[in-house]
């Protein structure tokens, strides 16, 4: 593997937030590593029970709905106001869906044909975040719980028994973490090192050969980039694409400063120039942006269920895509990016057939830059990056990391808010104030695999200027939709 960066002395191998939890779902006792949150003392350095944690203002929570039946339902979010459900998702056999939500919030599922018949009904409860929809087991009558076994097909059944096994898995890991398991058992640990987020102002030190633009190229020079093959491999002699506009520099150092520990996030201040920033704007003069929509769980979605859902103005901002191959400025965030998130950079983009053979697809693991943009009003209320895989992917993929730009400052209002971060000083959310070039990296998947319910972010409403920002997304272990 070719390095073009290197940090510093810091070993990816261990992290102490990993513990070993033994269980036993039936099949003998085995062991995972998995993530228990630290002490919130140690977020300040201090030694254990010094400090307590605040009970965060915001309330929100994950939600997530499991269909254990053999046929397609349908998830409906209930205003309780009289009023009709809002379609949140229909959901597969076997399969799940969810959203961002809150304590008292009522969801329930009906069959596909009729959706005035309920199969089941949830008043969302924290801390539990998983809600299961399970018609074969009959609580309390073994008998009846049989036959509906029976009625089975060998291979419902064997679905239906990866969902008991879920079940009995995460109600220990609930136990040893006192967190819900929001993944499918069994899912691998993230395969990506992860950056750790000990304490508060903690600093990670990046030394990168992708340094920053200083001066603009001609269009003609910059590209677009080659898809695959070996012209987009640069070893860590060659020069950098373009090296005669960029800081005479032979490396930029990026600091990673640690923002919050629990979900972790990080700044990196001066990840952009201001020439590559400058360049990105003058590219959205010729583009035509899009309402923007929200992952996960809509892509089911007719455009008559989304026509008639009114849980879409929780993203009132347009955007846009942006990919690798646009330029070679463009291919340089997404180096730096991978060298940021120490991740090879072949991994964010397609791959020809001899390159990195260990992976099966040939795919990126990254998504096209999404760059978006907030007028006055605009915002994205509290939710997550991350989706809930299809359970007939063993794989699991997910988004791992998200890469927030900051495009440009001086609004008021549009800080990106982590409202659930656990800290012990404040119960009011984690607000990063938008700035030129700066980036916040944060995780939505925990050391072991699970997703991070405190990954929960909102981009606040602008309240006067404009907000222009891109998401870069990376996906564990592959990016499969
Ligand atoms: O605009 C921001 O600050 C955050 C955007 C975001 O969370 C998203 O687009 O998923
Ligand atoms: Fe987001």
């Amino acid at each position: 593997r070719e390095q073009t960066c290197s940090a510093t002395e810091y070993d990816f191998s261990s992290d102490p937030a990993l513990h070993t939890m033994d269980f036993d779902i039936g099949y003998g006792p085995q062991e995972i590593l998995a993530y228990v949150q630290p002490d919130v003392s140690t977020f300040y350095q201090m030694e254990p029970g010094e400090r307590k944690p605040t009970t965060p203002k915001h309330n929100g929570w994950a939600a997530k709905f499991v269909n254990m039946s053999n046929k397609t339902v349908r998830l409906f979010w209930d205003p309780m106001n009289g009023g009709p459900g809002s379609i949140i998702a229909n959901i597969e056999p076997y399969s799940a869906a969810g959203t961002a939500s809150f304590p008292t919030h009522a969801f329930y599922m009906t069959p596909v044909e009729d959706e005035s018949v309920r199969l089941a009904s949830w008043a969302v409860s924290p801390p539990q975040s998983v809600y299961f929809y399970d018609p074969i087991t009959v609580e309390g009558d073994e008998e009846a719980t049989q036959r509906n076994l029976d009625s089975l097909s060998h291979e419902d059944f064997e679905l239906y028994q990866r969902h008991v096994d879920n079940r009995k898995f995460s109600k220990r890991y609930f136990e040893f973490t006192g967190r819900e398991y929001l993944s499918f058992y069994p899912r691998a640990r993230p395969s990506h090192k992860m950056w750790r987020a000990d304490y508060f102002g903690q600093e990670h030190w990046v030394t990168t050969k992708e340094t920053h633009f200083i001066t603009l190229p001609e269009e003609s020079e910059l590209g677009p980039v080659a898809e695959i093959g070996s012209r987009r491999v640069l070893k860590e002699s060659d020069p950098r694409i373009l090296q005669q506009y960029r800081s005479p520099e032979p490396f930029l150092n990026l600091t990673l400063k640690v923002l919050s520990c629990a979900p972790r996030a990080f700044e990196i201040d001066n990840f952009l120039s201001q020439t590559e920033v400058d360049h990105i704007m003058y590219l959205t003069t010729g583009m035509k942006l899009h309402r923007s929509t929200t992952a996960g769980s809509n892509g089911q979605l007719s455009e008559e269920d989304l026509g008639r859902d009114s849980t879409r103005n929780t993203r009132t901002s347009l955007n846009t895509w942006v990919y690798r191959e646009k330029d070679a400025i463009i291919d340089t965030i997404y180096r730096r990016s991978a060298d940021l998130l120490r991740i090879n950079e072949a991994l964010l983009r397609p791959r020809s057939k001899d390159e990195l053979p260990y992976m099966k697809s040939k795919r990126s693991l990254a998504e096209a830059l999404q760059l978006v943009h907030y007028d006055v009003g605009q915002e994205y209320t509290a939710h997550h990056d991350f989706g809930y895989a299809n359970i007939y992917n063993e794989d699991q993929p997910a988004r791992f990391a998200t890469l927030l730009l900051y495009l440009n400052e001086g609004m008021d209002g549009g800080e990106t808010q982590f409202p659930r971060w656990v800290n012990a000083h404040t119960r009011d959310g984690l607000d990063v104030v938008p700035k030129v070039g700066k980036a916040v990296l944060f995780y939505s998947q925990l050391p072991d695999g699970n997703m991070d319910d405190w990954s929960h972010h909102a981009a606040l409403p602008v309240r006067r200027g404009e907000k222009w920002l891109m998401n870069l997304w990376v996906w564990d272990p592959t990016y499969e939709t």
